[in-house]
């Protein structure tokens, strides 16, 4: 009676076990095979009648299969979990031991197939690898459409760099940028490129930060036909050798992993690279202009950079300051992000004296970048074409500064200082003191007191002054 119970019990278990998705092979203490489900079948594309009643040793002897979970389990008294190549599929493999009274009965083994989600996980690489190239053509098109050479520079530093540029840029030397975010170092690199000799080729800018490390190597090297799971089955070219005859600007380089560091140094130093997978030397003429806002030297220091990479990099190194330390290249900027903007919105705006005052003495942490978004923020929120000190004040620099209506001083000094910026936007709004009068109903002789007053210089966007 005992025995019919657990004959059912042992049917009804292979039934569930048949119901079951996921493969489940179980050998008794010698590694014997003594149960083998349907979606092991399918997995592993092996017959449970012909392995039912065989020795897993025999099955490894015989090559059926490469390694034994199993037998590590049976061998260890542990769980064991293995990712193991079976009938050309993935699987990965779990072993459970079974004891009673402490001796090891069976090993149950869980097998999936996890081929799907190597796929997956693929495609999910390749999508985004498309992305930035997407990306990177947009960037690239962007780039054309609009000035293709711009870096404006007013002040001695910037102008120094420039000229260092243009005369770096007939040479083939590293070039390592340094400098906080948003200083301009894509726009130096951009420049540097546009005025060598390798204008014709390709810019390639490959942002080291914002690749997954996962991806990072195919990308920049490329891989072979066959180099991995999912691979295209033609192979892909890297970024690298995209930049075959143009220049391969690295931003953020301080990111690059170190064993694809010494991959870099090979490309710089013998000027060839091998693709994921590969074994050809495939020879590359690009020029290599490095950046980044890290200190590379403590990097190396700390061993988290290669010296030998640090030291080929800056061959010719270039330091941009923060915008706060070159004053002078602010106004010139935003004139330039006005017009721009003006242009593109078919708008007329314009910065009232005393705005641009304070955009002026104004730190800008995030340097050029954080300028430029601040100009956009005020060209396409201000209602009046004349952007007056208060648009400033409504955004994040006058969360910093104080605000026009200073409740520590008395109402006079407020209205005071209110009358300071309306006749800013009025006299930005008038061509001359005439049209001033017309619009403000106050007499000629009246309004320029009233400036002198506020200390006020009475002038025009004509041209045209008091
Ligand atoms: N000299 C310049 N003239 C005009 N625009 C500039 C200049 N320098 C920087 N910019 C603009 O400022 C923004 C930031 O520049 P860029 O991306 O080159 O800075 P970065 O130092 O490389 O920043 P990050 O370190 O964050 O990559 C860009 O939109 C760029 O067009």
């Amino acid at each position: 009676m005992e025995n019919v119970k657990m004959c059912l019990n042992l049917n009804k278990i292979k039934d569930i076990f048949n119901s079951l998705n996921l493969g489940v092979h179980v050998v008794d203490s010698k590694g014997v095979t003594i149960l083998y489900n349907k979606a092991c079948e399918e997995i592993e594309g092996i017959e449970s009648n012909w392995i039912v009643g065989k020795d897993m040793k025999n099955l490894v002897s015989e090559g059926v299969y490469s390694e034994s979970v199993a037998l590590e389990v049976i061998e260890k008294g542990e769980v064991v979990g293995k990712t193991q190549k079976a009938n050309g599929k993935n699987i990965f493999s779990t072993g459970v031991p079974i004891f009673e009274d402490g001796q090891l009965i069976n090993v149950v083994v869980s097998v999936m197939d996890i081929t799907s989600i190597e796929n997956l996980k693929f495609q999910l690489n390749e999508l985004r690898s498309v992305n930035i190239r997407m990306q990177r053509e947009l960037d690239i098109l962007n780039a054309k459409e609009t000035e293709d050479n711009y870096m404006i520079a007013k002040s001695k530093v910037i102008k120094d760099i420039q000229n260092l540029a243009l005369r770096i840029a007939k040479v083939d030397s590293t070039v390592l940028i340094t400098g906080e975010s948003g200083v301009g170092k894509g726009v130096l690199s951009k420049y540097i490129h546009e005025n060598s000799l390798r204008q014709k080729g390709n810019f390639i800018k490959v942002d080291c930060s914002s690749l997954p490390e996962s991806l990072i190597e195919s990308e920049l090297f490329g891989y072979v036909e066959g180099a991995f799971t999912g691979a295209k089955k033609e192979g892909k070219i890297g970024l690298i050798q995209l930049a075959h005859k143009g220049t391969l600007f690295l931003d953020e380089i301080g990111e690059l992993p170190l064993n694809l560091q010494v991959k870099l140094l090979s490309v710089i130093q013998d000027k060839v690279l091998q693709k994921v997978g590969g074994t050809e030397n495939i020879s590359v003429d690009t020029r290599i202009i490095a950046a980044t806002n890290k200190d590379l030297h403590q990097m190396v220091e700390e061993g988290k950079f290669r010296s030998d990479l640090y030291y080929r990099l800056k061959v010719v190194p270039i330091d941009i300051p923060p915008l706060r330390e070159r004053k002078e290249d602010i106004v010139p900027l935003i004139k330039f992000f006005l017009e721009r903007l003006n242009e593109h919105y078919n708008y007329d705006k314009r910065i009232s004296s005393r705005a641009m005052q304070l955009l002026i003495s104004y730190d800008w942490p995030g340097n050029i970048r954080e300028l430029e978004n601040e100009i956009e923020r005020l060209v396409v929120t201000s209602e009046m074409n004349l952007i007056s000190e208060r648009d400033i004040l409504s955004g994040d620099i006058g969360k910093i500064r104080t605000m026009a209506l200073d409740e520590t001083k008395s109402f006079k000094e407020n209205i005071y200082n209110y009358e300071k910026v309306l006749l800013d936007e009025y006299m930005y709004k008038a061509g001359d003191i005439h049209e001033l009068s017309k619009m403000t109903g106050l007499e000629a002789s009246t309004l320029r007191k009233k400036a002198k007053r506020l200390g006020i210089d009475l002038k025009f966007s004509t041209g045209k002054n008091s």
